[in-house]
């Protein structure tokens, strides 16, 4: 009799493994089908070694939704340029980005002076924004930053310190960032 109640629990647990593991399964295949990362940045990326670095980042988020790189061509920024033309710089180049979003994208901005936040609480900000919305927009600026437009149409302001890192190299670890924030949620070794 024990024995049997015991061959009874192991296959309720196999089961049990058995369906949290489908789960999972169908779980990223739903995602995959109508998750989108869409990636605004705002000027060329001409680095080759950066460009490998995003590609294939890219290529490992890919498992995770649909991911897409929307580069923006940047205006002239001149070396002594007034407070009245970089305003003006900022708005072209906020316009442009403006015309990239919907109503339902859910916007994460990135600056310098936004909220710091750790890989964790990165990956918990997606796991929110996921239940909210399809499609994650992550926007970098150009050499001035970002249009105030844009930082008040972000549903979060996000920081990865107060160092300013150059638009190419901030693509290249948004993306890694991004990855590792799927990691985590997976629980994976990939972060320690
Ligand atoms: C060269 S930086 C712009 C510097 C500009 N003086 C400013 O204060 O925003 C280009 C873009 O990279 C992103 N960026 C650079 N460093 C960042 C950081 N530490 N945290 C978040 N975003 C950053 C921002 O989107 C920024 O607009």
């Amino acid at each position: 009799m024990e024995t049997f109640i015991k061959m009874w629990i192991n296959q309720v647990f196999t089961a049990l493994h058995f369906f949290s593991v489908v789960e999972k399964m169908i779980l990223i295949f739903w995602y995959n089908k109508t998750m989108r990362i869409k990636i605004i940045s705002v000027g060329k990326l001409k680095e080759k070694y950066l460009k490998a670095g995003i590609a294939e980042y890219v290529k490992r988020l890919s498992r995770f939704g649909q991911v897409e790189i929307v580069e923006l061509a940047d205006e002239k920024t001149p070396d002594k340029a007034s407070e009245k033309e970089n305003a003006q710089i900022l708005s072209k180049e906020g316009d442009r980005i403006l015309a990239k979003l919907t109503d339902r994208d859910f916007v994460f901005s990135m600056a310098i002076e936004g909220k710091l936040i750790s890989s964790e609480e990165l990956s918990t900000s997606l796991e929110q924004a996921m239940q909210q919305a399809s499609t994650l927009v992550f926007i970098i600026g150009g050499s001035l930053g970002l249009d105030p437009r844009v930082k008040k149409r972000a549903n979060a302001l996000i920081s990865f310190g107060r160092i300013t890192l150059p638009h190419q190299l901030m693509r290249l670890v948004l993306t890694e960032q991004i990855y590792r924030a799927f990691m985590i949620r997976e629980g994976s070794p990939y972060h320690k």
